[in-house]
C-alpha cells in the first residue's frame, strides 16, 4: 500500500498494481517507465482516445479541438525523437477543451508553456522541431505504446510512479 495522502482523488498506480499483481489476463497493463512528466498536472486519469501518426500531428490538432470530456489522448508517434507532436498551442487547446491528459510515444516542445498548463503531459523527450502537416495518421485505433497495447476506451491512470491501463475503470 502507498502511504496515504489525505484523501486521494483516485487510486495510486502502486495500489492498482498491488490489486492486480497476479493478473495475467492482459486486462491490466503497466506502461514502460520511460516517459517524462511535462504539464502541471502530474496525476491524471480517464478513458482513452487514441491517435497513431508519425512526424505529422494533423490528427492530434483535430482531436484537441474537440471536447475532451475528461479523456486521455494517447498518441502513438512511433517513438520518433525527431519531431514534436504536441507543443504549447495544442496542449493549451487540450486543457481548454477538457482533456485530462496527453501521453505521447514521441516528443513534445515548448516546455515552459507545457509546465504552466493544468493538463497531464507525458512524452519520451523534448525536441524543438515541429512536424509536417499532411493529414496523415489514424484515430481511434489500438496502438502500441513502447510495446504495450492501449485501446480506445481503456482507462489510463498516471501519477508520479508511472502509468497503467485497464480495460475497465478501477476507481469508485
Ligand atoms: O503546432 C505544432 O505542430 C505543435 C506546436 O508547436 C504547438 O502545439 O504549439
Amino acid at each position: 500500500m502507498t502511504a496515504a495522502a489525505a484523501t486521494p482523488a483516485f487510486p495510486a498506480t502502486c495500489d492498482l498494481c498491488d490489486a492486480r499483481r497476479g493478473d495475467t489476463s492482459g486486462a491490466f497493463r503497466v506502461l514502460a517507465p520511460v516517459f517524462r512528466h511535462f504539464g502541471a498536472r502530474s496525476a491524471f486519469h480517464g478513458p482513452v482516445a487514441t491517435i497513431k501518426c508519425f512526424e505529422d500531428n494533423s490528427l492530434v490538432r483535430e482531436a484537441v479541438q474537440r471536447p475532451g470530456e475528461g479523456r486521455v489522448l494517447v498518441v502513438d508517434g512511433g517513438a520518433s525523437l525527431r519531431r514534436a507532436l504536441v507543443g504549447g498551442n495544442l496542449a493549451a487547446a487540450a486543457a481548454r477543451n477538457g482533456w485530462a491528459g496527453i501521453v505521447v510515444d514521441g516528443c513534445v516542445r515548448d516546455v515552459a508553456e507545457l509546465q504552466a498548463l493544468a493538463l497531464g503531459i507525458r512524452a519520451l523527450a523534448l525536441v524543438p522541431m515541429a512536424t509536417d502537416k499532411r493529414g496523415a495518421g489514424e484515430a481511434d485505433v489500438p496502438v502500441q505504446i513502447q510495446g504495450t497495447w492501449v485501446r480506445p476506451g481503456d482507462w489510463l491512470y498516471a501519477d508520479a510512479d508511472g502509468m497503467v491501463v485497464s480495460e475497465r475503470a478501477m476507481h469508485a
